[in-house]
């Protein structure tokens, strides 16, 4: 693995995985997976197709749970609790196929989204002051809007329920540049508001924009933890772990 970042971030610790070990049956898929995102950091995990990323996520809500090792949010292992749990806990996966409702009008895809019990990190009106393009839509069925607008429903979505770790899985994927560009400006949005985000990227250039920090990852292990800079700078590691 190559050194890791000299600049390190001073933020304290609010995700930590370390040394998962993530089969699908026999298959071997993770391989002593370690990475760890700052509070209020965003870091962006990238790789080639079929290496472990989405897997990666998913034994962090416990989709899938790891044979070994530990996922802790604030120091409180996740490892063997239930998805529920650990979304009670604060952790949000915005998958890659954003799950909305797509038979609900947008404004009742956010309004069942709220968390009544607690006070949310993001209320609804900061919502629809920071997606412009959902505020339009209000009255749309979630089948009546865009890729981009259904990424963005399906991230506010997370965002009202009082979320502290927010997990992307290819926020970009499939969109036009224009809208590649809002979404990257609803991450670091979500970055400003203090939560801590990591996403995972098949478009290094967008990943790298929004990142802190950045992690490859192939054939189920981590190769490489820097900045983007120092992936913007090597091209070797580009050519090597992401065919750019
Ligand atoms: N449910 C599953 N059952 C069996 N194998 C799986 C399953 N999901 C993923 N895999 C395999 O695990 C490996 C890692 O998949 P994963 O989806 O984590 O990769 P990825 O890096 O996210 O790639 P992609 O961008 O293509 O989703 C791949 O070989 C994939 O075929």
């Amino acid at each position: 693995m190559s050194a890791p970042a000299a600049t390190a971030v001073a933020a304290p610790t609010r995700l930590k995985v370390e040394a998962i070990n993530t089969y699908y049956g026999d298959s071997h898929v993770l391989r002593d997976v370690s990475l760890h995102v700052g509070a209020g950091e965003t870091v962006a995990l990238l790789g080639r197709n079929g290496v472990g990323k989405t897997t990666t996520l998913k034994s962090i809500v416990g989709w899938v749970k790891p044979r070994t090792g530990s996922v802790t949010l604030d120091c409180d292992e996740l490892v063997g609790r239930d998805m529920m749990t650990i979304a009670r806990a604060g952790i949000a996966l915005v998958p890659e196929e954003r799950r909305i409702f797509t038979n609900l009008t947008v404004a009742e895809n956010l309004k069942i989204a709220q968390v009544t019990t607690r006070k949310p990190g993001w209320t609804l009106d900061h919502v629809y002051d920071k997606f412009p393009r959902l505020r339009e839509r209000l009255t749309h069925k979630g089948d009546e809007i865009s890729g981009g607008e259904k990424q963005m429903l399906a991230i506010a979505r997370a965002l009202l329920q009082d979320v502290k770790v927010l997990l992307l899985d290819e926020p970009t994927e499939g969109l036009a540049p224009l809208i590649v560009r809002e979404v990257e400006n609803v991450i670091r949005e979500i970055k400003a508001s203090g939560i801590t985000t990591l996403l995972v990227e098949q478009n290094l250039y967008s990943a790298l924009s929004v990142a802190d920090r950045c992690y490859i990852i192939d054939q189920g292990e981590v190769k490489f933890e820097g900045t983007p800079d120092q992936i913007r700078g090597d091209e070797d590691l580009r050519r090597r772990y992401l065919h750019v």
